[in-house]
C-alpha cells in the first residue's frame, strides 16, 4: 500500500482526485502544495497529489513553482475532474460578512456572489476544505467548497451547482520521484520545464522544435526563476510520451538548445485524446529517416 500525499484538509477536490487516481493506498492530507510535495521529498509520503492547471483560472502557480525547484519529481498520472461549488455557512442565521474559499475557487464564481452575496467579502483561504474549517471555527460565515466537504463538515448547505462558467475543470497531478515510466498509451501527455536564455527569439526556437516534428503543444506556461528579473521559466505540455522516437527527437533537440531542462513526466491523458500525428510526423517516419541515414552511412543506399 503507497501513501499519497494530497493538498487537504479532507474535502478538497485534491482528495476527489486523489480518490481516482489510487485504489487501496492510504491518503494523507496536507495543507498547502509545497507540503505535499515535500512529504515525497522526504520520504514521508511515496506519491503527492496536487492540482495544476484550471480551464478557468489557469495555472496553479504554487505546483509549478514547487515543480521547478528542488529534487525532481515526475508526473506518473493525471485526474480531469468536474468543478462546481457548494456554498456552505454555519448553522445559525449569523449574516454572511465574509465568504472564503482557494483564490482559484474564489475566481470562478466571482459573478455569483456579486449577484447573491453582494455584501460578502471574499477572503482567500489556504484551500476550499480550510474554508469550510474557517467557517466551522467561527473565522468567517460562508465557504465556496468542493460538493463533497458538505459531508465532512457540519455546515448549512446555501447553494449547490455554483458556477460562472458551465463545464470548468480542474487537472491534477500524481507526482513520485523518479523512476519507471508509465507505458505509452498513444494518448499521453509530455511535461517539462525549460530554461533558455534571455535574447531575441528564445520562445519561438524551442516552440519551433515542437512544431517542425508536428508536436501539438497543450500548456505553455511562464514563471519568473526568481532571480533576474525578466528571465523566465517555459512550461510546456505536449501531446505524446518520451518513450516515441518523435518525442525523444524533440526532447534531445531541446535539450541541446535550453541552459537547463527538466523532464516532468509522461503519462495517459485522463481525456484519453489520441496524439494528433501530421504526415511525416509519425513514430515510422522517425524510425525510417534514422534507419535510411544509418544506411546511407554505411555505404549501402547512394
Ligand atoms: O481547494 C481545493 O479544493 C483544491 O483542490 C484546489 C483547487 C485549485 O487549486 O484550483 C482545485 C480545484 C478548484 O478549481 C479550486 C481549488
Amino acid at each position: 500500500m503507497s501513501r499519497i500525499a494530497y493538498f487537504g484538509p479532507q474535502g478538497t477536490f485534491t482528495e476527489q482526485a486523489a480518490r481516482t487516481l489510487t485504489a487501496d493506498d492510504e491518503l494523507l492530507p496536507v495543507e498547502t502544495i509545497p507540503a505535499a510535495l515535500a512529504a515525497v521529498r522526504k520520504g514521508e509520503a511515496d506519491a503527492a497529489c496536487v492540482p495544476v492547471e484550471n480551464s478557468v483560472e489557469g495555472p496553479v502557480t504554487a505546483t509549478l513553482d514547487g515543480l521547478a525547484e528542488q529534487e525532481l519529481l515526475v508526473a506518473v498520472a493525471e485526474a480531469l475532474l468536474p468543478v462546481h461549488f457548494s456554498v456552505l455557512a454555519r448553522t445559525d442565521d449569523a449574516p454572511i460578512r465574509t465568504v472564503a474559499s482557494h483564490p482559484h475557487a474564489l475566481a470562478q464564481v466571482r459573478q455569483w456572489l456579486e449577484v447573491n452575496l453582494p455584501d460578502a467579502r471574499p477572503v482567500a483561504a489556504a484551500s476550499t476544505a480550510a474554508a469550510a474549517v474557517a467557517v466551522q471555527e467561527g473565522e468567517f460565515d460562508a465557504a465556496v467548497t468542493a460538493p463533497v466537504a458538505a459531508e465532512h463538515y457540519p455546515l448549512r448547505v446555501l447553494a449547490t451547482e455554483v458556477a460562472d462558467v458551465r463545464d470548468a475543470r480542474t487537472r491534477f497531478l500524481l507526482l513520485r520521484p523518479p523512476g519507471t515510466l508509465p507505458e505509452p498509451t498513444g494518448a499521453d501527455r509530455t511535461a517539462i520545464v525549460a530554461a533558455a536564455a534571455n535574447r531575441t527569439g528564445t520562445l519561438a526556437e524551442l516552440l519551433t522544435e515542437l512544431a517542425t516534428r508536428g508536436i501539438n503543444l497543450t500548456r505553455l506556461d511562464a514563471r519568473p526563476t526568481k532571480g533576474n528579473f525578466g528571465e523566465y521559466l517555459f512550461f510546456m505540455d505536449f501531446e505524446g510520451h518520451i518513450s516515441e522516437p518523435r518525442i525523444g527527437d524533440a526532447l534531445a533537440a531541446l535539450r541541446r538548445r535550453c541552459s537547463g531542462l527538466r523532464f516532468l513526466g509522461s503519462h495517459p491523458r485522463a481525456d484519453r485524446v489520441a496524439a494528433t500525428i501530421q504526415t511525416g510526423a509519425s513514430n515510422d517516419d522517425f524510425t525510417g529517416a534514422v534507419d535510411w541515414v544509418a544506411a546511407v552511412r554505411r555505404g549501402e543506399l547512394a
